[in-house]
Parts: C-alpha cells; structure tokens; sequence
C-alpha cells in the first residue's frame, strides 16, 4: 500500500512566504529614499523570531516598517497577534491584500502611517527591521515600555547601544539604552540580503527588559547628566562636571566634585560604568542642583 502524499497545495500553503515572490507580488522596487530596504535571505527571515527570549510573552507582536510582510509573516507564525505600522500607502494595501485571512480574524492590524506620529498599541514585544531613520527615536520610545524587543540596526548603531565601558563604541547610547534592559547583538547580516542592499551592513539587537541594577531617583536627571558628560568625553570627569552644568542642568557643580570619589573623577566618560553614572548622578542630584 502506497503512503497518502500531502497535498502540494496544502504544503506550500505552510510553507513561509519566498520574499522575492512578496516583493514581485507587490510590484515595486524599495526606494532607499524611503528607507525601503526588504530582507530577502530566508535563512536570516527565520532566525530572527526566534530571537525573542525564551520566556517572551508572544501574544501580540509589533512590528515597525512591514515592507511586503516577509517578516510578518514569519511572526504570525509565533505570535497570537501581530500589528504592523507601514508608512508606504502602496505597502500598507498590499499587506492588506496579502494576508487579507490573517485581517479578517483579527490576528494582523495593518496600521498605515508614520510609527513616529500613530498611537502605537500595548504591545508585549515589537520584532522589526527598523526604517533606519527612525531607528533611534523608536528604539527611545520602545525601550521604557519594558518589553522584549529584536531589532535590525545600522551595524555601527547597533554595536553601540550593546557596547561595554572601556569599549571604542561606548558612549551615551549603550548606557542609555541599557539602563532598560540588557542589550545583545545576536546576528550581523550583510548587505546582500536585502533588496536593494542598503551601504553598510546591518546586526540583529536583541533587548531583554530588566530593572537596572541600582537606583535612579530621577531618571530624566540621570539621562541628562550621562549625555552632558559624553559631550566631553575626552576630559576627565571632573572638567565635565564643571565644563556642562548648562546641559545637566547642576546649579553647583563643585559642590558635586567635592562630594565625588577622587578615582571616579579621574576617569574619563568612555570608562565609567553605568552604576558608576549613576552614583554621580545621585551624588549630583544631592549636592548640585
Ligand atoms: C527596512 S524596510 C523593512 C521591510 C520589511 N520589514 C522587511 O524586512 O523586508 C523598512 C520599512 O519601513 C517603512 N517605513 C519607513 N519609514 C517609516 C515610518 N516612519 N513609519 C512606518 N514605516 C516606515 C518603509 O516603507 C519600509 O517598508
């Protein structure tokens, strides 16, 4: 007796979308202009799900700059619910079109227009590869809202926000973004795989929430006083203090110095732990505003 064969049909219909095949669907080429650079390595496509932490709530998944849904269609597969913000009109209809079943039961919200400008909703996780003009302001507006997120990134930038003190690539980036969560790159892609290749090549971030592990009375404080020191972060510590209490906002900035530890004053910002800025920021909160 011969075994049942499944159904091609069936089986392609499980199968995960080709992206070129979106892309032909869809019947434009991405703009760069537009920040349009649509990811067309499948085994990349595949991946990047799954670098969601393993204890990650996936019941409804946001996804910033859906292109022609290659990677929607990929968190549809994880995910109970997807929402997607898609500036481009002629995208935003295609998605429609494209996954018109996923629409009509509920599983995919097609949001059309600018992620910086729309209410994004209460998501439990966002998974994107993030328009890269934005990726900064989004990445800020994401990462208070402590939720796991996997985010594709300029390389540089990407490396930045993960960098450790002591590291060429430290600076206020990697400490502010890490005062939200801890802050990997899990995977570097290159340029081919996308369409069009964008100029420089691209990483996988992966953020895990987490409380920071010390104590920020005024978190906008904080935030600000990081920025001001890196904006000399060729001087020692001391010279910052005194040289941007017009950025940190510090109406006594030697009072600070003299209530700060000698060593830590010594030290330049590229070389001071988050835990460190913190200290200063509270010895400043107390001492210098
Ligand atoms: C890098 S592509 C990624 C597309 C798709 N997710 C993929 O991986 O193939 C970024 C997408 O974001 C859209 N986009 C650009 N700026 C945007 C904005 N401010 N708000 C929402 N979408 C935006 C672009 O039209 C483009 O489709």
């Amino acid at each position: 007796m011969t075994e049942p064969q499944p159904d091609p049909t069936e089986a392609a219909a499980h199968a995960p979308r080709d992206p070129d095949r979106l892309i032909r669907r869809a019947g434009l080429r991405g703009d760069p202009d537009q920040d349009q650079h649509f990811l067309v390595d499948d085994r990349v496509l595949d991946r990047i799900p799954g670098y969601l932490p393993d204890d990650a709530d996936a019941s409804h998944v946001l996804e910033v700059g859906a292109g022609t849904g290659a990677l929607t269609d990929r968190l549809l597969r994880v995910a109970d619910r997807v929402t997607v913000v898609e500036r481009d009109t002629r995208l935003a209809s295609f998605l429609r079109e494209e996954f018109a079943a996923d629409v009509e039961d509920g599983r995919l919200t097609v949001l059309e227009g600018d992620a910086l400008e729309l209410d994004l909703p209460d998501v439990t996780a966002c998974v994107s590869n993030l328009p890269y003009g934005i990726s900064s302001e989004i990445t800020f507006r994401l990462l208070p809202r402590g939720i796991p997120l996997v985010l594709m990134f300029q390389k540089e930038f990407g490396e930045r926000m993960a960098a450790e003190a002591g590291g060429d690539d430290y600076g206020r980036l990697s400490v502010s973004a890490q005062h939200y969560g801890d802050v990997e790159v899990v995977e570097t892609v290159p340029k081919e795989a996308f369409d069009p290749a964008p100029a420089v090549e691209s990483v996988v971030v992966r953020v895990t929430p987490r409380a920071p592990d010390y104590e920020v009375a005024d978190e906008a404080f904080f935030l600000d006083f990081v920025k001001a020191l890196f904006t000399q972060r060729r001087k020692t510590i001391r010279n910052g203090i005194r040289n941007t209490a017009h950025i940190s906002g510090l109406s006594d900035p030697e009072a600070v110095v003299e209530a700060a530890d000698e060593d830590l004053l010594r030290k330049r910002a590229g070389n001071v732990t988050p835990r460190e800025f913190a200290a200063l920021a509270a010895l400043a909160d107390e001492h210098g505003r």
